[in-house]
């Protein structure tokens, strides 16, 4: 492995039962950066992400995180090593009956035995830094969605972690609580000295934060680069994803037996293409 890769991919296939989902990818992350992947809905993004956290386990290739094979650990090495990793999803996933607070120190009492004193320390040290200390006695039925996305962010963040996955963490939020993840992401990834995983629909959110980006499409991976390099890519495919247009290589029609002005006329039975 690279010296200064923290996460490396190797010709990685994955498939559900007859579904390829990733053919052949290959990806490199250097320490450090904050690394967007890109792509349509249902190309593979989470299950990249659930490969690299070691969930999942490909049916071919190779993936190495801080120089270790993922297919060759143990599951108390796998287990180790998934403890130094943190994980924000789309919906923040708190635990309803939980304080702030204990949401946020959930991972440490549940991995450590820790004093009070310096749980509280670690906890709200946390909060402080996604600006909601004075929110650690609130239930999260009472946190706006960019608050609640910001207590995960904490909880995420509360075992220092040296890689950290995102999984759509700006969807749902307004445009101003989109900044604040996007800069918090951005912030924390440098001041834990941190390596982050960003998957997002959000181009304009994720190219202000990331330094490098993959663009997935049919399970491969057709660009990848700064995102000024992607920006000015010349893959036809990436430039409609990036620029949201609704026909491309990934087409508007759902493919169709006979063209529309046959199929006006035609007959079919229930359930048979048209
Ligand atoms: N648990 C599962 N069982 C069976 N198929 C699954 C499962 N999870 C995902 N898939 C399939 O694997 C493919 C890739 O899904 P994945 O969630 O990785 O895509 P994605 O790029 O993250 O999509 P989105 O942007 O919509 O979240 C899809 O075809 C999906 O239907």
């Amino acid at each position: 492995m690279a010296a200064d890769a923290l996460v490396e991919l190797e010709n990685v296939h994955f498939a559900r039962g007859p579904h390829t989902v990733l053919d052949g990818v290959g990806l490199r992350i250097t320490q450090g950066a904050i690394v967007s992947i890109m792509g349509a809905s249902g190309g593979g993004k989470t299950t990249l992400l659930n490969l690299m956290a070691g969930t999942l386990a490909p049916q071919a290739g190779r993936i190495r995180v801080a120089g270790q094979d993922l297919q060759t650990l143990n599951f108390g090495d796998l287990y180790r090593l998934r403890r130094r990793m943190g994980m924000l999803f789309q919906h923040s996933a708190l635990f309803t009956d939980f304080s702030v607070f204990e949401n946020v120190a959930f991972p440490l009492r549940r991995h450590f035995r820790l004093d009070e004193s310096v749980l509280r320390k670690l906890v709200l040290m946390k909060l402080e830094a996604v600006g909601l200390r004075g929110a650690a006695g609130l239930m999260p039925a009472e946190l706006s969605g960019g608050m609640g996305r910001r207590v995960a962010l904490a909880r995420a963040m509360v075992m220092d972690p040296m890689l950290i996955f995102y999984d759509e963490p700006f969807t749902g939020l307004d445009p101003i609580s989109v900044g604040i993840i996007a800069t918090l992401i951005r912030r924390l990834n440098d001041a834990l000295g941190a390596t982050s995983i960003l998957v997002s629909h959000d181009v304009q959110e994720t190219f202000s934060i990331a330094d490098y980006g993959y663009i997935l499409a049919g399970g491969k991976i057709i660009a990848e680069g700064t995102p000024d390099t992607l920006r000015a890519s010349d893959s036809e495919l990436a430039r409609q994803f990036l620029g949201g247009k609704p026909d491309g290589p990934v087409p508007f029609h759902y493919p169709a037996k006979d063209d529309y002005a046959t199929a006006l006329t035609g007959v079919w039975a229930a359930g048979e293409a048209i």
